[in-house]
């Protein structure tokens, strides 16, 4: 049986919203909505779940696209899903981008760092709206998220142009200290806004929780706060609904940091129901279309820390022209630059690796560098095209046979399973598609497919 709303967040919620409050709390007794968002560099012939299409997203710039679905399907049993051609994201968590516009930005940001961005819904929609020069940091505290994180970026882009940590927010800060455009926090919260789609809100609410919450936003926040550049923007988000832990959070950053807000008042008209105050934007739950989420936008009017010095650490290694040239399936070459890191072949900006050398001076636990093209099973093979490749445009450029599969077999392959096929495949490396979609690789020894689908991504139902 589901947790009861606690009747003391009910009482909390009629203070602070008259107005409102009797339908927030009727809504979180409904069933949660279900959207998603289709990744724009997938073409699809058409529209994942069209039957159960419910109505566009109307709050997303035009080069996004997003849809609500009548019901929630089994997204794990759709291909599409496991092949990142779309994320299953809340309607009022792509927020983010109706504000994109109003942060006005005078100069491309080269850095942006995503500090709590697990399982990475946030990150995915930043790498979208961010221009492809900017490098972007995710960063996830928790070790298993973190892997999550990883998984759904690499699939997303091919992690190109991100560098992902497992840290600590305060560990960051002596490598990122004075050099972030743009930070994003999506502090973890006591999870108000969330309540009709997770039971473990229910349960864990309290009004200690709450307090406990507001003393972590506020240790994330004064390391993000350091980080930033001058004139650089946070972005403060949650998903709960109190007034502590939204608009008194973005009070104390004014109260204690030379900072500004961004009016994001204009952005409240493009989303039917949501509410701007004079800190932020507050989508409720029964009132938008999309669970809780609030959004506050700041620019840094001062310094808080300065740069400690330009990266200036000792580069990586270049890969050798002779190693790039025995990848002979990636057939045009590309003016990009490669690095060996370990016994894999990364492509990345000049100013990426100025910042990776430097993060691994401080130690830091790097999740994944950025886009990995090629990668060393065996000594004997050499190396071979890596999962992340395939997740990326630079894909287009490698001459790698394909096996396209019906439903029910590239099931099996999520699964795992060895494949046969009636028509022979090409000795060798293998990409398995599935409506055109690559999904994964497998090594053909002519009759029989052995499957390389990454172990820790199989599907297990
Ligand atoms: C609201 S979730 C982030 C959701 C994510 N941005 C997305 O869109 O998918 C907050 C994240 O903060 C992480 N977190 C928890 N404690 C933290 C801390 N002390 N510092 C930084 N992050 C923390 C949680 O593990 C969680 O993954």
């Amino acid at each position: 049986m589901q947790t009861p709303v606690p009747s003391e967040l009910k009482a909390k919620l009629a203070q602070a919203y008259p107005e409102h409050a009797s339908r927030i709390v009727e809504a979180l007794e409904t069933p949660p909505s279900v959207s998603l968002r289709l990744n724009p560099a997938r073409t699809l012939s058409a529209h994942p779940f069209a039957e159960l299409e419910d109505g566009t997203i109307p709050w997303l710039p035009t080069e996004l696209e997003g849809y609500w679905l009548s019901e929630r399907p089994t997204f794990a049993l759709d291909p599409l899903w496991h092949a990142g051609a779309y994320y299953v994201q809340d309607a009022s968590a792509m927020t983010l981008a109706t504000i994109w516009e109003q942060l006005g930005w005078h100069e491309t940001p080269k850095l942006a760092l995503d500090l709590c961005a697990a399982p990475g819904g946030k990150s995915t929609l930043l790498r979208d709206l961010l221009p492809a020069e900017t490098l972007l940091v995710s960063n996830e505290i928790l070790p298993k998220r973190c892997k999550i994180l990883v998984e759904n970026m690499v699939k997303w882009c091919g992690a190109d142009q991100m560098i992902i940590t497992q840290e600590e927010p305060q560990r960051l800060t002596p490598w990122l200290q004075g050099f972030c455009d743009l930070i994003l926090v999506d502090a973890p919260c006591s999870g108000e806004g969330l309540m009709r789609r997770d039971e473990e809100a229910r349960r864990m609410w309290s009004p200690q929780l709450v307090a406990d919450c507001v003393t972590r936003q506020r240790s994330i926040l004064q390391e993000a706060m350091r980080m930033l550049a001058p004139e650089g923007v946070l972005l403060y988000a949650t998903c709960t609904l109190n007034q502590e832990e939204n608009d008194q959070m973005v009070q104390w950053l004014l109260d204690n940091y030379p900072c500004e807000l961004i009016d994001l008042s204009h952005c409240a008209e493009r989303i039917a129901g949501a509410c701007a105050t004079s800190y932020g934007l507050h989508l409720w739950p029964g009132i938008v279309r999309g669970e809780g989420q609030y959004l506050a936008a700041l620019r840094l009017t001062d310094i808080v820390e300065t740069p400690s010095e330009t990266h200036k650490a000792k580069g990586l290694t270049r890969t050798s022209r002779q190693t790039f040239d025995s990848l002979s399936w990636l057939s045009k070459a590309t003016s990009a630059d490669y690095y060996t890191i370990g016994e894999r072949i990364y492509q990345l900006t000049p100013e990426a690796t100025q910042h990776l050398a430097e993060a691994y001076k401080h130690r830091l636990a790097i999740a994944t560098p950025g886009l990995e093209i090629a990668s060393m099973r065996h000594q004997a093979k050499g190396y071979e095209p890596s999962f992340a490749l395939l997740h990326h445009p630079l894909y287009a450029t490698a001459g790698l046979p394909a096996l396209e599969l019906p439903l029910q077999e590239a099931l099996r392959y999520l699964r795992g399973e060895a494949l046969t096929t009636e028509t022979p495949t090409e000795r060798g490396v293998t990409v398995i598609t599935y409506r055109g979609i690559p999904l994964g690789l497998a090594h053909s020894t002519g009759a029989r497919l052995n499957n390389l689908y990454p172990k820790p991504y199989r599907l297990r139902i």
